[in-house]
């Protein structure tokens, strides 16, 4: 699914206005009667008190539509205007004399104006800004901004939370509205996404308002949110005269003394994801370890007790997994050199593995075209250095995936695969996955794809969606807490199933 920038959301908007032949007036007319619908539908009774804020642009428009239906409805409406400008839209100026004509006057709002105290048992709508703000709230309407957020009732923000720019993380992280809840309109954004952004959002709905097919697809993208549809056509089959050799050896690599766990996750979640073969490499001291707990696998050691080395490796593998628990000494640096200098295709670099990257920057050179990197922040930051919000952080691994020929999987709530000018945001996961190997267990499944020959992007972008299904699976059964990383691998096989099984769909689609 496409996630647009603001400037093609308004090419849309434009593009339904002529290919449906209808005027800006209905198409905003249809939009606030999609609104007062759904929010009709949320609420028990007419009782409810609603207080709108509705700025002078097309979201406040929105608004004052909003307000005219549930007055019309019944409900005990207030609306207050927050004036903050003189370029006053057709929209909004056309509603407002439509609420007029039904005798619910405005409060104006402006720079010295007091502002309304808020109760908790009343609903407000926040349609001060849309997408369309460019700069910072003036100071008298970040402080209104800060007002609403100190009330207690419940806020809804109409398409995205005002002071949230679709860019860029403003400079005052107060002015801007914390919302219960987020109902936007059929198109996904960026910011509902991000960690800095998201957690304005509260809950998100989208309402479909009949924007033309034809725009959104003819509109190109490159961010993507990567739902079960977008996924299910990444998956391979496989073929029934096929042989373990048919899915590839894959070779992981990692560990050092008390960390040997992370390797064997890896491994055992790689296997889980159809690997055909998976040799494991670790210290000696690891062994034991690594025999009893996969028994699947196979095994090298280094020829040292507690540290890595190639010096036992007598085969090629197919794909190299290089990082979890490998630390970063001279002994790992030596490892991950060999096995970048011996391998032609794609890698995926983890953990310890990107630290070294970071540590030794002509590593990064010599990496095979498309290699995968995994970072936490934590990494990245070791990697990229420091980034100012959120957005930045997104252009610095986009130009280093450019630079570097590489692919970056940024973990998070929703991952991100970036993969140059392209962002691929997961759909899947929940925080019971915050919990130790939960990293080593993706890594494992990636590369198990990329031995099967998915190409390193596809790969990526369907293994994040299964780690995060088969998560998503467990907590189902178990909750957040209880969560941990061998669970998700016993879900893998969950978890390729649900691609193919039907969606329950929700009761009521407004
Ligand atoms: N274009 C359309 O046909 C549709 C627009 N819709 C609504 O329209 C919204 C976008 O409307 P607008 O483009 O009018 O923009 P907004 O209503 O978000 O903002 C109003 C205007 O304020 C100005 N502005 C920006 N930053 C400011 C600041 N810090 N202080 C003061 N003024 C500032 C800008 O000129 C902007 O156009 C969407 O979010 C959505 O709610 C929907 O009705 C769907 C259809
Ligand atoms: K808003």
């Amino acid at each position: 699914m496409k996630i647009f920038d603001r400037e093609q959301i308004y090419q849309i908007d434009k593009q339904t206005i002529q290919s449906q032949n209808i005027t800006q007036d209905e198409l905003m007319e249809r939009v606030g009667t999609r609104l007062f619908a759904w929010l009709d539908e949320q609420l028990p009774s007419t009782d409810q008190k609603i207080v709108l804020f509705c700025g002078v642009g097309n979201n406040g428009g929105d608004g004052l539509v909003l307000a005219r239906l549930l007055l019309l409805k019944g409900y005990e409406v207030t609306v207050h205007v927050v004036n903050f400008g003189e370029g006053r839209t057709e929209g909004f100026l056309k509603n407002l004399d439509r609420l007029k004509e039904n005798k619910l006057w405005p409060n104006f709002i402006s720079e010295d104006s007091d502002f309304p105290t808020l109760q908790e048992n009343e609903i407000v709508i926040d349609a001060i800004f849309g997408i369309g703000l460019t700069h910072s709230l003036s100071p008298w309407v970040a402080s209104l901004v800060k007002h609403i957020n100190k009330q207690a009732a419940y806020v809804i923000a109409i398409d995205v939370p005002s002071g949230l720019f679709l860019d860029k993380f403003p400079d005052d992280d107060e002015a801007i509205i914390q919302a219960n809840f987020t109902v936007s309109f059929q198109l996904y954004k960026l910011i509902f996404f991000l960690p800095q952004t998201a957690k304005y959002i509260g809950g998100l709905r989208l309402l479909n308002i009949g924007l033309d097919a034809e725009a959104i697809h003819k509109s190109m993208a490159s961010k993507f949110l990567m739902t079960k549809n977008d996924v299910l056509p990444l998956y391979r089959n496989r073929a029934k005269f096929s042989h373990k050799g048919s899915y590839g050896h894959a070779l992981v690599v990692g560990g050092s003394y008390g960390k040997i766990g992370c390797v064997s996750l890896s491994s055992k979640a790689a296997l889980r994801t159809g690997v055909g073969k998976l040799t494991a490499l670790v210290p000696s001291c690891g062994y034991q370890i690594l025999q009893t707990s996969v028994p699947e696998a196979m095994l090298v050691t280094s020829n040292l007790e507690n540290e890595l080395n190639t010096e036992n490796i007598d085969f090629i593998p197919d794909v190299v997994c290089f990082g979890m628990g490998a630390g970063t000494g001279e002994n790992a640096y030596i490892t991950l050199l060999n096995l970048i200098e011996d391998t032609k295709n794609p890698m995926l670099i983890d953990a310890d593995g990107i630290n070294l990257l970071a540590k030794h920057p002509g590593l990064i050179e010599k990496l095979p075209e498309k290699t995968i990197l995994t970072p936490h922040p934590g990494e990245l930051i070791r990697l990229l250095g420091t980034w100012t919000d959120d957005f930045d952080k997104l252009e610095k691994c986009k130009t280093f995936s450019k630079t570097h020929k590489v692919i970056i999987v940024l973990k998070g709530a929703h991952t991100i695969v970036v993969a140059e000018d392209n962002l691929y945001v997961n759909t899947t996961g929940n925080p019971g996955m915050a919990t130790a190997g939960s990293g080593d267990v993706l890594s494992g499944v990636i590369t198990a794809l990329l031995a099967q020959q998915y190409d390193p992007l596809m790969a990526s972008i369907l293994g994040v969606y299964l780690h995060g299904k088969a998560g998503d699976l467990v907590a189902q059964q178990n909750g957040y807490e209880a969560l941990i990383a061998s669970d998700i691998i016993a879900y893998m096989g969950k978890a390729f199933i649900s691609l193919f099984q039907e969606e329950q769909k929700p009761a009521k689609e407004v």
